[in-house]
């Protein structure tokens, strides 16, 4: 038995939806079926889920944009015609886009997210109803009923154990079942959005609880690459990566996969599986549990923009017990969550994404470090850029970083920290992010 994802690229028009169902029924074992929003049909498009977001915020501040309004609709409306499916579907999908844009207006968290998850919903009921129109028995079924429990934490739910056992009573159920992905439910009957990407979670919790023995997650590229794509011209394919390594990976900037998705499938020891719905006869590439036989200890190189140092220096800074923990405890205190923190004998750096702490925040912060820690310097660099080269392979081998510093070196870029992870799987570079590129580039010529 399988559990099958579509990525938004997969149904992004009617065609992506025709490609899908020759798909699902070219093997029997494919059970589940979690689908996501219409994604981009083409470079310059834009994402269902953009498009409601922005809707939201127009209705937030009493100016709903009907241009945007118009567009969602439409989105689900050309899809309805092409396929011939009834029109009744079109109206749910605006009912339950018309109920969130209401709810905006008295409960914004609630609101957004039930618009949010509006994308994931209609391509469900789409699919469902175009799958039995080509005689392949199949039911819409919404993660309440499916048994998806969340954390109340809205646009970042976090799944609760109690939703296996839950799911696991779907293998009994008659037809393919196809259940939208993006979302859960609180025990409260709340409903609740994953983070962005998050329909890939989806995917992976209905496959643990389900325990099938494969997780298929379609998307538009042949396979995981080495490198992003986009920042390499056709890199080397990878045939097979570890839960680990493709954890690591998506977290530092391979968005082909969630890095929250890999969790529930390693748990359960789950296989997953990426393929390419615009060539599903390729073999994809496989993330497993048993590190791969391969040439070289590096696996992957991901790249990120987006991150500030927060460097803070005082003399005699080994000698006082705590200071760390202060610091962080300031951090939190001030609601920011940080990535890294390297530190040296007399001064640390807290490596953060940028949004968590904003312009208007900054003073406030470092006031409050000044004041509370008797620093000697503070300073905040933005537009920082990570590099993180992963492999399981890493720990053992010698001279991975002396390779990548000459790569920097070749590529002329200033390495600003280095952090090996002390999981010796990774190894994370932070430099300026307009260098980003140039330096994967070098890094991919001598790596690969
Ligand atoms: N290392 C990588 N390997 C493959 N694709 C990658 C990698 N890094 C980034 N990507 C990008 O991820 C995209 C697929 O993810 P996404 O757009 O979320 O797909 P979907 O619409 O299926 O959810 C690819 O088109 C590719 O540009
Ligand atoms: N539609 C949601 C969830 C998702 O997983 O989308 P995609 O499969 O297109 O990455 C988003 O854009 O965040």
């Amino acid at each position: 038995m399988k559990v099958v994802k579509f990525g938004g690229s997969s149904v992004a028009d009617a065609n992506q939806l025709r490609k899908v169902t020759e798909i699902i029924k070219a093997d029997p074992e494919r059970k589940a079926i979690v689908v996501s929003a219409p994604g981009k049909r083409h470079s310059k498009d834009t994402k269902t889920t953009d498009l409601l977001i922005a809707l939201g915020e127009s209705v937030q501040i009493n100016v709903k944009n009907q241009v945007i309004y118009d567009q969602v609709i439409e989105r689900f409306a050309s899809i309805i015609r092409e396929l011939e499916l009834d029109h009744s579907i079109l109206s749910t999908i605006q009912e339950r886009i018309d109920a969130a844009c209401a709810l905006i207006k008295t409960d914004l968290k609630r609101g957004m997210d039930s618009l949010k998850s509006c994308g994931e919903d209609g391509t469900a009921l789409m699919l469902s109803a175009y799958l039995n129109k080509r005689e392949l028995e199949s039911s819409y079924v919404n993660p309440k009923d499916a048994g998806i429990f969340v954390s109340d934490q809205p646009g970042g739910a976090l799944v609760l154990d109690e939703s296996f056992d839950q799911l696991y009573k779907l293998r009994e159920r008659e037809g393919i079942l196809v259940i939208p992905g993006f979302f859960g439910y609180t025990l409260e009957g709340d409903l609740v959005t994953f983070s962005r990407g998050g329909s890939d979670i989806t995917g992976s919790i209905v496959a643990a609880g389900m325990k099938v023995d494969l997780y298929e997650n379609f998307t538009d590229v042949d396979s995981v690459y080495c490198v992003n794509p986009m920042i390499v011209d056709q890199p080397k394919e990878l045939k097979t990566l570890t839960y680990r390594e493709m954890r690591e990976l998506s977290y530092a900037g391979f968005s082909v996969f969630h890095d929250e998705a890999l969790i529930p499938a390693f748990k359960e020891k789950i296989p997953v599986c990426i393929k390419n719905t615009n060539n599903p006869s390729g073999d994809g590439t496989m993330i497993v549990a048993e590190l791969p036989e391969r040439e070289g200890h590096v696996a992957g190189i991901a790249s990120d923009s987006g991150f500030l140092n927060l460097y803070v220096s005082k003399y005699l800074m080994n000698r006082e017990v705590g200071f760390g923990r202060k610091l962080l405890q300031i951090l939190e205190e001030e609601g920011i969550s940080f990535e890294h923190a390297p530190s040296g004998i007399d001064d640390m750096s807290v490596i953060i994404r940028d949004h968590q702490l904003p312009q208007e925040k900054e003073e406030c912060v470092k006031e409050r470090i000044m004041k509370e820690l008797d620093v000697d310097t503070i300073s905040i660099e933005r537009d920082m850029g990570m590099i993180m080269i992963v492999g399981e392979g890493m720990n053992e081998a010698i001279g991975i970083a002396g390779k990548a510093t000459t790569a920097f070196r070749d590529a002329e870029v200033n390495i600003d920290m280095i952090n090996q992870g002390s999981s010796e799987v990774s190894m994370m570079f932070g430099i300026k992010a307009e260098d980003l590129n140039r330096a994967v580039q070098s890094l991919y010529r001598a790596f690969f």
